[in-house]
């Protein structure tokens, strides 16, 4: 039988870029998108390099909870197993270019670090959901943590082992995260901490569900060019970045964390479904790496994570999940009662 895979945010960068790699191993892809149009752009361009592939698609915003509720609903109806979850999907709005902090940056023994990383010279101003959460928690933590949540049957039941695997970033920050403001409220880098809460959560899940057959992994693609990255320069045309490429080689000579495109990016993502899970690091992260000459590997590096911290967010999340179904129950009790009093 064939492995079914579920990916969030399938439909461009990273994901769709992993998507291709998977089909290559005969797996039955579901494909979850938010926008049906570009979903269904997506699936022809896969369908067009494979075509007897398995690929569907399911649509999720993984900033709504109803709309995870639904698509989890619709995902369980459809399939009897799911064997990897790629929680990929993500955000990081209104990004804020410190063009001083940069070139402060390359004047310091910091430059590698910070090409690397991006810490230091990048925030964002957030958003906030309909439903009243910081969009950035919403899309990139929260949604997938519901999603997860509502799909555990189906990972946790054959009796075999299943995967979750977070695209988090090397961007994610210690620093940048509080157990007092899970959401990241009050700061200027929502990004930073929703990743750094993905890599905590992670740990936390493998506590939890590692006796039941579920492994949770983290990745980090490294810096490419994708949607995301375009939207730093919101100015500047997508092939400014191209014409930039002879610099970014460059740069690869002394970072290999420039992987540029979303195939190498994809890389510790792919390394990790062809991983044993039981032998896998829950306190490592899998980054993608490009060497100087273009040579693409993955690699284990330590996070900075521990599990009481890791163990505090759960509660938190598990919470905060509780709070959301009641209130979505409450909605639907006063909606039935006004459509029987009126009908
Ligand atoms: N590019 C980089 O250098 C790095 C990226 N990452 C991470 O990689 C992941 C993929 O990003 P990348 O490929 O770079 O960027 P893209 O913007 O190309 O891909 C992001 C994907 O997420 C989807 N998405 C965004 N919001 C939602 C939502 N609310 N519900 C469902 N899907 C959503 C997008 O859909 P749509 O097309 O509709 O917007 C898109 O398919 C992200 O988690 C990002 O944080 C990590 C480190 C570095
Ligand atoms: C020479 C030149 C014009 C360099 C570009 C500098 C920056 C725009 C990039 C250098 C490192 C990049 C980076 C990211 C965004 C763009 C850079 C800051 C990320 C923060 C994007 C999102 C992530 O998850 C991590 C990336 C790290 C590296």
């Amino acid at each position: 039988m064939a492995k079914v895979v579920l990916v969030t945010g399938a439909n461009s960068g990273v994901g769709l870029a992993l998507c291709e790699r998977l089909l290559d191993e005969g797996v039955h892809l579901c494909m979850g998108c938010r926008n049906m149009q570009r979903a269904e752009t997506a699936r022809s361009a896969l369908l067009r390099s494979h075509p007897s592939a398995q690929v569907d698609v399911l649509q999720v915003d993984t900033s709504s909870t109803i709309s995870v509720l639904r698509a989890a609903q619709e995902f369980k109806l459809r399939y009897h197993r799911l064997d990897y979850l790629y929680l990929n999907a993500g955000i990081m709005p209104n990004p804020q270019f410190d063009v001083k902090a940069f070139f402060r940056g390359l004047l310091t023994g910091q430059v590698i670090e910070m090409l690397a990383t991006g810490v230091g010279i990048l925030t964002q101003k957030d958003n906030v959901t309909p439903d009243g959460f910081q969009e950035v928690f919403a899309t990139n933590l929260f949604g997938h943590f519901l999603l997860f949540r509502e799909l555990e049957s189906l990972l946790c039941g054959s009796g075999q082992t299943s995967q979750l695997i977070w695209t988090s970033s090397s961007n994610a920050q210690r620093s940048a995260f509080s157990l007092d403001d899970i959401q990241h409220r009050a700061g200027s880098q929502p990004y930073s901490s929703s990743k750094y809460a993905s890599d905590l959560l992670s740990l936390a899940l493998n506590t939890h569900y590692n006796q039941q057959g579920l492994y949770s992994s983290v990745t980090c693609p490294g810096f490419v060019m994708t949607n995301l990255t375009y939207r730093v320069f919101p100015s500047i045309p997508a092939f400014f970045w191209t014409l930039l490429m002879p610099v970014f080689w460059l740069i690869r000579m002394f970072t290999n964390t420039f992987t540029l495109t979303p195939h190498y990016g994809a890389e510790a993502l792919f390394y990790l479904f062809k991983q044993k899970p039981e032998a896998l690091d829950p306190y490592s992260k899998y980054h993608s790496l490009t060497s100087g000459l273009g040579y693409t590997y993955s690699e284990a590096r330590k996070m900075d994570v521990d599990l009481k911290t890791s163990e505090a967010l759960y509660e938190k999340l598990l919470q905060l999940e509780s709070e959301e179904k009641r209130k979505l129950q409450d909605q639907q009790k006063t909606f039935d009662v006004r459509k029987q009093r009126s009908g």
